[in-house]
């Protein structure tokens, strides 16, 4: 199968068309129950379909958490598998939340998973952990740059246990976080209008404390449950705010299943985004 267009300038597009917001799939069971669903995969697939048969022609990006699959086993992977078909027939981008890390020669088989454009489980790009040193991530960036798909290393997460790791300061007195950040900054030297290697900041954070000039895309977790909101995007983000792209999850979700409800959901963080953006 022919490569596609590279992954930073299709994302840099979807966000001008559709607005600045990925949406996240997380099928918790309380979201499932709250919904009237049962906790099977029956729930689980008309879960997923109802967002993206409700989102699919609006937003820019899903972001379905691998894990809310995979705990109803291959049954469920194959819903996943049915969500990542659904969202990218209707134009979507799809970033597959799995934050895989491994040493380099299983990370090529993570990459052949996800960023294999004749994978089942193929998506647009993929969260992964650089925190079995940023080389072990090689099979990743390279399988997505044949592919024209992106991968999102995960920088600056926004749990309050990350800092423990990725503020520790290496010998040359950077933050391991910083480092990390450089690496894909490198990735993404000379790439126009948007590298397709992005870094994962979490909206949480307060203020980065970090240099954040990557050239890719700035994925922005924690708004809405973890009690983040669009106008902490500024004070996190500065310069890089154009490069932000902020993700929700529960915040969203939790309007369903109706679809005018997660339609409109989903339109007010845009509009709060935009509002930031100025
Ligand atoms: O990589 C991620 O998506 C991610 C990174 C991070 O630092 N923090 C974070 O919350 N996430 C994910 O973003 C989603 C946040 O969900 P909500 O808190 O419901 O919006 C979950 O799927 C998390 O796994």
């Amino acid at each position: 199968m022919s490569p596609l267009e590279p992954f930073g300038a299709r994302l840099r597009r979807a966000m001008d068309a559709r607005g600045p917001l990925c949406v996240g799939i997380d099928p918790h069971a309380a979201l499932l129950t709250g919904w009237g669903l049962d906790d099977d995969v029956a729930g689980l697939e008309r879960f997923a379909l109802t967002v993206v048969e409700a989102l699919g022609e609006s937003t820019a990006v899903f972001k379905p958490q691998s894990a809310f699959f995979e705990r109803f086993g291959s049954r469920g992977v194959a819903v996943l598998e049915r969500a990542v078909a659904e969202a990218r027939a209707r134009g979507a981008l799809v970033l597959m939340d799995a934050k895989r890390g491994d040493i380099g020669s299983t990370m090529a088989a993570y990459a052949a998973t996800y960023l294999d454009k004749d994978s089942p489980l193929f998506s647009d790009a993929l969260t992964v952990s650089p925190y079995l040193g940023f080389g072990s991530l090689r099979p990743a960036l390279d399988a997505a740059e044949v592919s024209g798909a992106g991968v999102f290393v995960l920088a600056l997460t926004s749990n309050p246990e990350g800092a423990e790791v990725q503020r520790a300061a290496l010998a040359d007195g950077r933050s391991v976080a910083q480092a990390v950040l450089d690496h894909v900054a490198a990735e993404n030297a000379g790439a126009s209008p948007l590298g397709s290697v992005g870094a994962v900041v979490g909206a949480t954070l307060g203020e980065a404390r970090a240099d954040l000039a990557v050239n890719g895309p700035l994925l922005a977790p924690g708004v809405g449950a973890q009690g983040a909101t669009a106008a902490d995007l500024r004070g996190v983000f500065g310069a890089a705010l154009p490069n932000v792209l902020p993700s929700v999850s529960r915040d969203v979700l939790r309007h369903g299943p109706d679809a005018g409800a997660l339609r409109a959901a989903a339109a007010r963080h845009v509009d709060e985004v935009r509002a930031v953006l100025g």
